[in-house]
């Protein structure tokens, strides 16, 4: 792992089961993360995103398989879309905050108990001597995802992995959630990887932007750059189809057709089907691209032709 780097994800295989035998779904995905440094992964629904968090983390689903690929970084947590799997519906949350601490910490009972009141604080819960007392079930949507955070917290990670952590709350408690991982990105230096599918919460959050397509990363670099002057024609599509004031803000219109089944994933780009430039070129070999090193760059096979052949020369 380069020194810089407090994760960093290599060549990244994952299976799932299909018709007795097994299909790739990633393949190649390679990306890494600086200290204080946060990713965000956009692409469309079932290009990989969650897949290629949950692999990191070793929390693939059943009958989904890491296939290959060297995943390096210690202290890994992950916060989800939906709080509820990862709170106990059977235990208080700030016992369950407390318990966390001290399986991390070696901490005394009372220590953890004061700890995990502090981390309620911390992530905004208003009473938390009170809220330390709820089950799951008894707190809003917002509040559980907040103790989700500070239980994520409560492990003392370096590295947060985030899987559309905000989708399911409204603007205001989705700005404030925000608000609230980027200053415990700040503060603690924590490597940050951040799966949405809103651009407008991507170009809040993100330093380095990977775009991903049918199982591989299409395009990557820094988040001002990729988001304004995309290049591969995948992510032009995803990005062009940002609505201005007549859709939902910040949400991604869809891309005109459907991305390959991962049963017909093969070695040319996965997305000439849908693309408009596409050419003879584009039945050659094309690999996703090494996210490694963030520079600002496009897999498709007209960056690597001479000008003459790109659109609009
Ligand atoms: N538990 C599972 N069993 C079988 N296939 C799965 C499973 N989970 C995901 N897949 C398949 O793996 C591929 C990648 O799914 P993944 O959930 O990572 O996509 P995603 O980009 O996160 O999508 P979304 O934005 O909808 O969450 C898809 O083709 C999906 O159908």
């Amino acid at each position: 792992m380069s020194a810089a780097s407090v994760f960093e994800v290599t060549d990244l295989r994952v299976t799932i089961p299909r018709a007795g035998t097994r299909t790739n779904v990633l393949d190649g995905v390679s990306f890494a993360v600086g200290a204080g440094q946060c990713l965000g992964i956009v692409g469309e629904s079932g290009c990989g995103k969650s897949l290629a968090l949950r692999a990191a983390m070793g929390l693939l689903p059943p009958g989904v398989e890491r296939a290959g690929g060297d995943v390096r970084g210690e202290g890994l947590a992950m916060v989800f879309q939906d709080s509820h799997g990862s709170l106990d519906p059977t235990m208080r949350v700030g016992a369950f905050v407390a318990d966390t601490i001290r399986r991390h910490a070696g901490v005394t009972r009372r220590e953890a108990r004061g700890r995990a009141l502090e981390l309620l604080a911390a992530v905004g819960i208003p009473a938390p001597q009170l809220r330390a007392r709820a089950y799951p079930h008894e707190l809003s949507g917002g509040l559980r995802q907040r103790v989700a955070i500070a239980l994520a917290l409560a492990t003392e990670p370096r590295v947060l992995l985030c899987d559309e952590p905000t989708t399911a709350l409204d603007v205001t408690l989705q700005a404030q959630i925000l608000a609230l991982l980027d200053k415990a990105r700040a503060e603690r230096g924590l490597g940050m990887v951040f799966v949405s599918h809103d651009i407008a919460v991507i170009r809040q959050v993100a330093d380095v932007v990977a775009v991903m397509y049918a199982g591989q990363i299409v395009e990557i670099g820094p988040a001002a750059q990729v988001l304004d002057r995309p290049r591969h024609p995948y992510a032009r599509a995803l990005l062009d189809a940002v609505p201005a004031i007549d859709g939902p803000i910040g949400r991604f219109r869809s891309v005109a057709g459907s991305p390959p089944d991962p049963a017909d994933y093969d070695i040319a780009c996965r997305f000439r089907d849908r693309c408009g430039h596409r050419d003879a070129a584009c039945e050659a070999p094309v690999a996703g691209l090494d996210g490694r090193a963030p520079a600002h760059s496009s897999a498709c096979v007209h960056e690597h032709r001479p000008a003459t052949v790109s659109e609009g020369t």
